[in-house]
Formats: C-alpha cells, sequence, structure tokens
C-alpha cells in the first residue's frame, strides 16, 4: 500500500504547560497534515476549554489520559471523555480485560465514539526496568500478551514501540491500531525513551500512527521538521 496523506498517521504530542502556549504552536500546523495529542501535563492546565479550541481548529485530538482504574471508574471516564468529540482515548492494558472491557461497553451506543486503544508497555522501559517491576517475560513477550488481551476485549488498537509492530501486524493484523510513540527521526535525541524507532522504519514495520512530541514541538522550526517526516514517508511501500 502507498502511504497516502489522506489519513494523518502523524500525531504530534502537545507537551505544554498551559493553553496559550499550545495553541500559539498549532498556528502553524495544517489538520490536515496531522492530528494533535493532548497528555497530562496540557489537559491538567486546561481541559476541555482546550480541546473544543483545537477542534474548532479543524484538529482531530488523541486524548491521551490513560485511564488504569477499577472497571465502574474506568468505563466513567471514558464516558465523559468521548462527550468531548475527540478522535481517540485510551486506557492502560495492564488494567486487566474487564477493565478494557467495560470501557468499551461504555462507549456503545453514544453514536460517533472515540477510537478506543490501550498502552503495552511503556516506550521509556526497557526489559531491565520491567524485571524490576516483576515482570520476567520482557518487552516483547509483555506486549504480545498485553495487545492479545486488548484484541480479545474488543478494543481498536495498542500503545506500542514500533519495534513491537512486525510480530502484533503478524499476530493480530493490520487493522487493528499500532499507535507508535518513541518516534526519533535520524540525530534527534532519545530523551527519556528507551524503545526509538525512526518514522520510515515504524510505518515499514507495521506502526499505523506514529505519535512524535519532542523532536517536533522543541525544533527552531517545527513545520520544518514535520516537513521532512513528510517527505521521508512519501511514496513508501507498507
Ligand atoms: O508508551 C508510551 C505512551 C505514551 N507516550 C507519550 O508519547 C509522547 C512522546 O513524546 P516524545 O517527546 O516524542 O518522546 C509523550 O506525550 C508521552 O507521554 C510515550 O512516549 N510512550
Amino acid at each position: 500500500m502507498l502511504i497516502q496523506n489522506s489519513e494523518p498517521r502523524i500525531i504530534i504530542a502537545l507537551d505544554f504547560p498551559d493553553a496559550d502556549t499550545a495553541l500559539s504552536f498549532v498556528k502553524s500546523l495544517d489538520p490536515a497534515q496531522c492530528r494533535l495529542k493532548v497528555g497530562f501535563e496540557l489537559f491538567v492546565a486546561a481541559g476541555p476549554t482546550l480541546i473544543e479550541a483545537l477542534q474548532t481548529r479543524g484538529f482531530e485530538v488523541f486524548l491521551d489520559l490513560k485511564f488504569h482504574d477499577i472497571p465502574n471508574t474506568v468505563a466513567g471516564a471514558c464516558r465523559t471523555a468521548a462527550a468531548l468529540g475527540v478522535w481517540m482515548i485510551n486506557v492502560h492494558a495492564s488494567g486487566g480485560r474487564r477493565m478494557m472491557e467495560a470501557a468499551r461497553e461504555a462507549l456503545e451506543g453514544e453514536g460517533k465514539r472515540p477510537l478506543l486503544i490501550a498502552v503495552t508497555v511503556l516506550t521509556s522501559m526497557d526489559d531491565a526496568e520491567l524485571e524490576a517491576c516483576g515482570i520476567g517475560r520482557g518487552v516483547d513477550g509483555q506486549a504480545r500478551f498485553l495487545a492479545g488481551l486488548t484484541q480479545e476485549s474488543g478494543l481498536d488498537g495498542v500503545v506500542c514501540s514500533a519495534r513491537e509492530a512486525p510480530v502484533l501486524r503478524q499476530e493480530l493484523g493490520t487493522e487493528f491500531l499500532k499507535v507508535t510513540p518513541g518516534i526519533r527521526p535520524r540525530g534527534s535525541e532519545a530523551g527519556d525513551q528507551k524503545r526509538i524507532v525512526t518514522p520510515a522504519d515504524a510505518i515499514r514495520d507495521g506502526a499505523t500512527h506514529l505519535v512524535i512530541g519532542r523532536p517536533i514541538t522543541r525544533a527552531q522550526d517545527p513545520s520544518a521538521v514535520l516537513a521532512a517526516i513528510h517527505q521521508e514517508l512519501l511514496g513508501l511501500e507498507t
């Protein structure tokens, strides 16, 4: 399949401390070229008003709040998040099958619902850190296990590293979303990310969406970096 720009695969992580900074940043962006991700930092500061402001400007929003609680609480949070009209929301797969099913059921019958995905293993973690949390099967094994559980629970896809994308594509299919943070264009700093992959390699390996924060948001010329990434992806065969 040839990569098209009709469905923007790049999701820019707006990890900013307040609404003014975020809104000023998005002025140079085109909603046809990217989606936006709002996480804890910005949502705690600016809340639903900011989500509405971004959507009014034409952007689809991934509300990345990674819900992880008992099934009833997560179901309520998903219902409330869906009411904001966002494109995508997420939970932690390690919350378990009952929690993920409750999240999915909470979105049923609500008309146009957001995509619901689950975080497998954070891209900032490696085998050693996972082992230190008492999980000995390694990042690959744990991501595969949780991604399988996520699909069985009826969700639309997972957050994973693009390093796991090939095996997840093989085991769970191409329709099951693989939303991949830890994307680093060649030469950019890894920062706190451990499992990094370049944009082109990620798409080639089966990532359906690329989450990119600091390499774009902290660049001297964010639009130029975004354009370069689009160029890197143009005409790529997957
Ligand atoms: O496993 C995960 C899940 C979420 N994230 C989020 O993605 C972005 C990545 O930002 P960068 O600046 O490109 O590192 C950030 O908002 C994280 O909260 C993740 O990195 N890994």
